[in-house]
Parts: C-alpha cells; sequence; structure tokens
C-alpha cells in the first residue's frame, strides 16, 4: 500500500509542479497517472522513489515514510520500488538474464555483483520472470539484439526480480508502436494482479491507460482533477485534465479491432510463444 498525503514540490526556479497531492494505491491496484505535459506526472513519479525532493508533505510505502530516509536507509527502500522506464534503461551489451538479475545488484555484497555471481534463488527467479514475460528463449541474447517490445518485457522482469512492493512505470509504452503497447501494458497489468503489486504508470495515451488500468488520476497543473474508474473518464473529465477537444473523436479513432483483442489474448495466455 502506497499513501501520499499533502505531497507539494516547488523547484528552485520557482516552478510549482506539485500542490497538495493525497491518495493511497492498495496493493494489486494498477493507477495510469494522465495529465497534460508540465502537468507534474514525472515530479509525482520521482517524489515518490525520492529522485526528487518532495518540498512538503510525505510518501509511506507500507510502514516506512520515505520522505524522511536518507543514506542506507534510502538505498534500502528504493530496492521495494521497482521502476520501468520509457527508455528501457538496459545495459546493452549484456544479456537479458544478466540485465535481469540487475534487479538484485543492490541486494548482494559487492564482490558478488563485481563478479556478477548471484544466489542460485536469484537465477531461479530471473528464469521464472522471463518465461512470464514471453523470454524464456532469450535469456542469452544480447539486449541491443532485441525489439523495443522484447527490451521492455526485460525491463518488466529486472523491476520485478527486485520483489518489489510498488511498481513505478514512466512512459513505459511511449517508445513502442500501437499493438506492442498494449501487450506491455496487458502484461504490467496482469502481473500486478497476479503479484498483488500496487503500480502507477505515468501514460500519455488516454485510450491505453482507460483499457489497461484499474483506476485513473488525472493531473492538471500539478492538482489532481480527476480520480475515478477508467470508465469515469467522461469528455467533461477529460476536458478538466486536458481542455476543450472532440473527445468522442479521438475515442471512437483509437477502439481497438475484434481480431486484434483476441489475438493478444492467445499471446497473453501462452507467454513463452510470445516474441513481442
Ligand atoms: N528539474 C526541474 N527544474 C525546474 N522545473 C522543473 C523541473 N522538472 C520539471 N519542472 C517543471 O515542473 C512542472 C511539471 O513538470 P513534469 O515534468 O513533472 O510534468 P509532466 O506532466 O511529466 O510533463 P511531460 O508529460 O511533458 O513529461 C513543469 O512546469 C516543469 O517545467
Amino acid at each position: 500500500m502506497l499513501e501520499l498525503k499533502a505531497l507539494s514540490k516547488t523547484y528552485k526556479t520557482g516552478d510549482r509542479a506539485l500542490s497538495d497531492i493525497s491518495f493511497s494505491v492498495p496493493a494489486g491496484q494498477v493507477v495510469g497517472l494522465i495529465g497534460p505535459s508540465g502537468a507534474g506526472k514525472s515530479s509525482l513519479i520521482r517524489c515518490i522513489n525520492r529522485l526528487v525532493e518532495p518540498t512538503a508533505g510525505s510518501v509511506c510505502l507500507g510502514e516506512t515514510e520515505l520522505t524522511t530516509l536518507n543514506g542506507r536507509a534510502l538505498r534500502q527502500a528504493r530496492r521495494r520500488i521497482g521502476m520501468i522506464f520509457q527508455e528501457y534503461a538496459l545495459v546493452e551489451r549484456l544479456t537479458v538474464m544478466e540485465n535481469v538479475l540487475s534487479g538484485r545488484l543492490s541486494y548482494v555484497s559487492s564482490w558478488r555483483s563485481f563478479l556478477r555471481r548471484f544466489p542460485q534463488a536469484d537465477i531461479d527467479q530471473a528464469f521464472s520472470l522471463l518465461n512470464r514475460v514471453g523470454l524464456g528463449d532469450h535469456c542469452n541474447k544480447r539486449a541491443d539484439e532485441l525489439s523495443g517490445g522484447q527490451r521492455q518485457r526485460v525491463g518488466i522482469a529486472r523491476a520485478l526480480e527486485q520483489n518489489p512492493e510498488l511498481l513505478l512505470a514512466d512512459e513505459p509504452t511511449a517508445s513502442l508502436d500501437p499493438k506492442t503497447s498494449r501487450q506491455i501494458m496487458r502484461l504490467i497489468q496482469s502481473v500486478c494482479r497476479e503479484m498483488n503489486l500496487p503500480a502507477i504508470i505515468n501514460i500519455h495515451d488516454v485510450v491505453l491507460a482507460q483499457n489497461f488500468t484499474d483506476r485513473i488520476i488525472g493531473l492538471q497543473a500539478g492538482k489532481v482533477v480527476f480520480d475515478g474508474l477508467p470508465s469515469a473518464l467522461s469528455h467533461e473529465a477529460l476536458t478538466r485534465i486536458y481542455g476543450a477537444e472532440d473527445w468522442g473523436q479521438m475515442q471512437q479513432t483509437n477502439e481497438p479491432q475484434d481480431d486484434d483483442t483476441l489475438l493478444e489474448n492467445s499471446l497473453d495466455s501462452s507467454p513463452m510463444l510470445v516474441s513481442s
């Protein structure tokens, strides 16, 4: 469970990125964080993992108040948060397996990480996660030999290898084609359900967010202006978040075809066969 209370961020430049943000995310819930450019989505994600220092308010992960931690305690708390990035952030010359195991680096002693020797349990878990994300046959490939969708699957497996209590994703589909984006969002949603993991996904694509999240939080100028079920995201709510636009047209043009949905469902039911 993640709980934000009255979280605010004003940068040194005077830019007020977040104003008095309060909400909680229960275990297993996937939240889509939407809003126009500059609304504060990245600032919010970064305040949660303390890559950006909040100006005021608190962030609690379980019983731990993250905003007061420093040094070693902060590093230990950060490994409880899995991160998924737009550009994957893989080490290109390392194998898929080595990239996934890097999710354990903060847990193993320095000589082990220097030699890249990991406990067998970590390796077994990495195999299992790679199977889960559909890359069981690609363990020994180098990361730079993978497609964008496959790289993001590695990014997801690496985040899960940390055994996180929270998943944060910063525009995880922004570099992917529409179909791969849907597969990646479906994968994130299903692993969060399986592992009872709360997640916040910063995402620009409203239709994707509606299709593959349990709840949507809309930011406008650093404030929460919508918080509800994806089905409650009306044209009026979209106008509150983004301003006036012909929202009906947007939703029609992005509607998935039945064939597409059927194919994705069959791929997800046999992840070993998925090569993205
Ligand atoms: N390092 C920084 N220093 C000063 N101001 C910043 C910094 N980072 C962000 N801001 C400002 O904070 C506000 C929120 O920015 P943020 O990047 O969080 O928005 P966003 O919703 O993630 O935007 P986008 O969708 O374009 O990535 C903006 O006014 C931005 O200019």
